[in-house]
C-alpha cells in the first residue's frame, strides 16, 4: 500500500501544472479554496467570508493512503466535500485521473462520483431506517442501472462477506446492527460500484476504541484487495499514524506541514504538528514531560489571524528581535497581547482574584498595583521580565490596561511586541527533516532544530 513515489509525492509544488507534472497521481488538488458568505439582517447582506479551505494543494497516488489531520474547524471536511464536488469550490483545481473535474458535464460527474466515494463519520446517517442493510448497500447498483435483483443480491452478499459481515445481514435493518457493523456496511455501500478512491471523514471516531482498530485493519485489508486509494480525514493522530502513508496537517484552512507519516511523527517541523504529536497519549510516563501545550481553540475562519494563522497559539512564536526574551516569558506576553486584542481582559474578575489571593481585603481596596500583579499572575508573566526594555514597555501596557484604556494597551503591545509570525504568512519550505513545513522557524533552513525554543507545559 505504499505510495507511488514518482515525481513529487509530497505535492508541494503547488504551481506545477497537474495535467503535465502529476499525471501519475489519481487525485491532484491545487490551490483549492472554499469560502462561505457571512450574512447579516433580513436582506442577508454579505459582511464577510468564512475561509474554510484557503488554498490547499496535495496529491493522492494510486494505492496509497493520505491523511488530512487537524483540530475541529481546520477545514478538513470542507476540503473533502469540495474536492469531491459535493460543494462548489470557490477557486482551485481538482484533477482526477488526469481530468479536471471542474469541466465535467452531468454524465462525467456521475461517472466521477462512482469512482470516488465518501464514507462519513456516523454510519447511521448512511442508512434509511426503512430499508434493509442489503437494500441500502445495493442501492447504488440500481441507481447506476443494474435492474436484475438477483444479480444485485449476489454481488451485495459477496461484498458483505468481504467487509466482515455475513449474508444474513442482508435482510436486517440498521437498528439491528452495532456501530461497528453499520460502519462495515457503510464501507460495503461505498465499495459496491468498485471505486478507485475512498474519502473517509472520521470513519472511526464514533466507534468504541476496540471496534476502531477492527475497522482500521479492515480498511487496510480492503485497500489492497480492491486496489484503492484512500484519503483519510481525522483529528485523531493515532488513527492517522496507524494506516496512512503520508500526512498533510491542516490548520485554519491551510496545510502547514506534510510528509511521510513516520517522518512527520518522528520529527514534526511545525509547532502545530509538534503540539498534536505530543498530545498523543503514551504509556511512557516520562514522555509526558515533552508535551507541548496547545492553548485555546482554532480561531474564527471568518477573520483568521494575520501572518502565520497559528501565531496566537504557537508555543514557539518568534520573539521580537529587539528584546532578549526567554521563550516562556515571551509566550506569556503574547498571551496577554492576544487577550487584550480580543478585549478578553476582565478587570472585575481580576479584582476578585486579587481578593481571593489575599492581596487586598476587599474589592474596594484593590489598587492598580494589585491589578497589575494579578494580570501578571493570570498570564504567567514574571514580576520582572529578563530584558529591561521589554519590562518597561510591558509595564506601560499593564498600566494602560488597569486604567481602562484597553485600546492604548492594544496599540502599545502591538508596536512594542511585534513578531514576524504575525507580519508575514510563512511559505511552505524544505526543512532539515526532509519534509516541508510552513513556519518562519524554517525561513533559514540552516537553523538547526535544536535551537528551537518551546514554551513548556505549565
Ligand atoms: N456550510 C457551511 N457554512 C458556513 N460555514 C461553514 C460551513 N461548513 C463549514 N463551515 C465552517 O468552515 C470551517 C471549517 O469547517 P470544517 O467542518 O470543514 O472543519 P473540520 O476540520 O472538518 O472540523 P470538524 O471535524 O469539526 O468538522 C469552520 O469554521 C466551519 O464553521
Amino acid at each position: 500500500m505504499k505510495a507511488n513515489e514518482a515525481n513529487d509525492p509530497t505535492g508541494t509544488d503547488a504551481t506545477a501544472d497537474p495535467h503535465e507534472e502529476y499525471h501519475s497521481a489519481l487525485l491532484s488538488v491545487r490551490d483549492l479554496k472554499k469560502q462561505y458568505p457571512v450574512t447579516e439582517g433580513i436582506t442577508r447582506k454579505e459582511t464577510g467570508r468564512i475561509r474554510a479551505v484557503d488554498g490547499i494543494s496535495f496529491d493522492v497516488f494510486p494505492g496509497e493512503t493520505v491523511g488530512l489531520i487537524g483540530e475541529s474547524g481546520s477545514g478538513k471536511s470542507t476540503a473533502a466535500t469540495t474536492l469531491l464536488s459535493l460543494e462548489v469550490p470557490t477557486d482551485g483545481t481538482v484533477v482526477f485521473d488526469g481530468d479536471d473535474i471542474g469541466t465535467f458535464d452531468r454524465t462525467e460527474t456521475k461517472a466521477f462520483r462512482r469512482r470516488a466515494q465518501m464514507v462519513f463519520q456516523d454510519p447511521t446517517t448512511t442508512f434509511d431506517p426503512r430499508m434493509t442493510i442489503g437494500e441500502s448497500v445495493a442501492e447504488p447498483l440500481s441507481i447506476h442501472g443494474m435492474t436484475d435483483a438477483d444479480q444485485r443480491r449476489t454481488i451485495t452478499e459477496d461484498l458483505l462477506g468481504r467487509v466482515g459481515l455475513s449474508a444474513e445481514e442482508f435482510d436486517r435493518y440498521p437498528h439491528e446492527l452495532s456501530g461497528g457493523q453499520k460502519q462495515r456496511a457503510a464501507l460495503a455501500r461505498a465499495l459496491i460500484l468498485n471505486p478507485d478512491l475512498l474519502v473517509l471523514d472520521e470513519p472511526v471516531s464514533a466507534l468504541d476504541v476496540s471496534v476502531q482498530a477492527e475497522i482500521l485493519s479492515l480498511l487496510s485489508d480492503l485497500q489492497s484487495k480492491f486496489d484503492l486509494s484512500l484519503l483519510l480525514i481525522s483529528h485523531d493522530m493515532g488513527v492517522v499514524r496507524e494506516i496512512c502513508d503520508r500526512v498533510a496537517v491542516m490548520y485554519l484552512g491551510e496545510i502547514v506541514e506534510r510528509g511521510p507519516t513516520e517522518d512527520l511523527f518522528r520529527d514534526p517541523q511545525h509547532p502545530y504538528t509538534r503540539a498534536l504529536v505530543s498530545a498523543i497519549p503514551t504509556p511512557d510516563p516520562d514522555a509526558a514531560t515533552d508535551r507541548v501545550p496547545l492553548r485555546g481553540d482554532v480561531p474564527d475562519a471568518a477573520s483568521p489571524p494575520t501572518g502565520c494563522r497559528f501565531h496566537p497559539r504557537c508555543p514557539a512564536v518568534i520573539p521580537p528581535e529587539r528584546y532578549d526574551f526567554e521563550q516562556d516569558e515571551w509566550r506569556s506576553v503574547m498571551d496577554l497581547r492576544v487577550a487584550v486584542a480580543d478585549e478578553d481582559v476582565n478587570l472585575d474578575a481580576l479584582r476578585k482574584l486579587a481578593v481571593a489571593r489575599g492581596a487586598a481585603e476587599s474589592e474596594g481596596a484593590v489598587t492598580d498595583t494589585h491589578l497589575r500583579s494579578a494580570l501578571r499572575e493570570e498570564y504567567d508573566i514574571p514580576d520582572e521580565l529578563t530584558d529591561a526594555d521589554a519590562e518597561s514597555a510591558l509595564s506601560a501596557a499593564l498600566s494602560d490596561v488597569v486604567s481602562g484604556t484597553i485600546e492604548d494597551a492594544d496599540e502599545r503591545l502591538r508596536v512594542e511586541f511585534s513578531t514576524i509570525c504575525e507580519r508575514r504568512a510563512p511559505e511552505e519550505r524544505a526543512t532539515g527533516a526532509g519534509h516541508p513545513a510552513a513556519c518562519h522557524l524554517h525561513d533559514s533552513v540552516a537553523e538547526p532544530d535544536e535551537e528551537w525554543e518551546w514554551a513548556s507545559v505549565d
